[in-house]
């Protein structure tokens, strides 16, 4: 029998290292913020170009340090207050506080085995191998100024855990409320994620997950789970049973010619609007904070899209420091280090496809280029 949680004792972890995208925060870090993500990656410079406004739109300054901030503050807080003895870092793949000295600071004050807490929920290159090979390349560097070895491993994918799904269908009805009442019951449901190149969605996942090599891959396959549960929480709540919704994506780069996941919600929005809807709410189920590609792509270019339109639109916020999500993650780190203890626990997931793997297979999500040393896999 599985054991339940009771235990607060982190064991053999002695860090959480928070690791996310980062972004500029001034005018002048707009530039290198942005070479630093696309570095050989075949973006178009045009593309490149439009971005960048969008940042300038903003004053030079992406939402996403500060909300990491917030939620750094919000883990200690939460593991201060549940008596959880493990200390939180914080390091991103493309602007500082960068990951490498993140690291160096884990390593200088004595830590060696680290558990880390990446900003994304889902399977995937971008959202999880990257990652693990940004966490690879940073552990090589240290290596070579002589630190001593950390030994690093990820929480498993945490969509389809409760303490992100709740957030989720609550911020749900919260965007619902605010529509005029006469749509309200009638208002379509736009669950949104980050588009990403079709072939990069199709081998997302472990090379055993059966949604693997299905047109969108595990990517998809999780993203529909969530608006699936998000959809019934919020039929639930509103009584209004056959209400229509559909995943849609955003934010697509890349080159024209190369296909990726579709459609975009300001297509999405359009064809809703043909067809006779009276309202949507756009649920960003991709993010876990209401950074840039919420901001820009979704509230001003979405938005806008809708106002054309004369669509009535309204958002849906993202889990940000929520408490239950803090408390989600708590829960997860504790389970992991049962895990590694050896004990076996209760492992929490809503839902049909389960908990996810705690380790990554070789094989699972790989680079679309070449492949690259990742860190905490199999
Ligand atoms: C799956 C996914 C997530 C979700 C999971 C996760 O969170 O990791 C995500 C998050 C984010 N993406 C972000 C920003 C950008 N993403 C870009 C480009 C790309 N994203 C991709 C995928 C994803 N991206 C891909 C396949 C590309 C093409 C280039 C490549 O193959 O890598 C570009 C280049 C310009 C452009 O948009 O073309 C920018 C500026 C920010 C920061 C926002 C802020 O500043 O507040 C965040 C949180
Ligand atoms: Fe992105």
């Amino acid at each position: 029998m599985p054991e339940t949680l009771t235990s607060t004792d982190p064991a053999p972890y002695d860090a959480l290292l928070l690791l996310s995208f980062g972004g500029p925060e001034a005018p002048e870090d707009v530039v290198p913020f942005l070479e630093n993500v696309t570095r050989g990656r075949g973006i178009p410079k045009e593309r490149l170009a439009e971005v960048g406004k969008h940042y300038f739109l903003f004053g030079g300054v992406s939402p996403i340090n500060e909300q990491n901030r917030e939620l750094l503050a919000a883990l200690r807080k939460d593991f201060a207050g549940h008596g959880l003895d493990l200390p939180v870092y914080w390091g991103n793949r493309n602007w500082a506080p960068y990951l490498v000295d993140a690291l160096r600071e884990i390593a200088r004050d004595g830590h060696r085995r680290v558990l880390v807490l990446a900003t994304s929920a889902y399977a995937g290159y971008s959202g999880c191998r990257q990652y693990r090979e940004n966490l690879a390349e940073a552990l090589e560097q240290l290596r070579g100024e002589g630190l001593p070895e950390l030994r690093v491993d990820k929480l498993r994918h945490f969509y389809n855990h409760p303490g992100f799904v709740g957030p989720m269908a609550d911020a749900t009805l919260a965007a619902l409320a605010e529509l005029p009442a006469e749509v309200r019951d009638g208002a379509r449901l736009a669950f949104t994620t980050h588009s990403i190149p079709l072939s990069m969605a199709e081998t997302s996942g472990a090379p055993d997950d059966p949604a693997r090599g299905t047109p969108g891959g595990a990517y998809v396959a999780q993203h529909l789970e969530v608006a699936r549960l998000v959809a019934e929480a919020v039929a639930a709540a509103t009584g209004v049973a056959d209400r229509p919704w559909e995943l849609v994506f955003q934010s697509r780069s890349g080159a024209p010619h190369i296909p990726w996941l579709e459609p975009d919600i300001c297509d999405h929005l359009a064809a809703l609007h043909t067809a006779g809807a009276p309202a949507a709410v756009m649920v960003p189920i991709g993010f876990v904070s209401d950074h840039m590609e919420v901001k820009y792509d979704l509230d001003t270019e979405a938005r806008a899209k809708a106002a054309e339109l004369g669509l009535p639109v309204t958002r849906a916020a993202t889990v940000g420091a929520d408490p239950r999500f803090t408390a989600a993650v708590r829960e997860l780190v504790l389970e992991r280090a049962a895990v590694e203890r050896g004990v076996r626990v209760e492992r929490c997931a809503l839902g049909t496809l389960g908990a996810s793997h705690d380790v990554c297979a070789v094989a699972c999500c790989p680079n679309p280029r070449a492949p690259k040393p990742a860190a905490a896999q199999l």
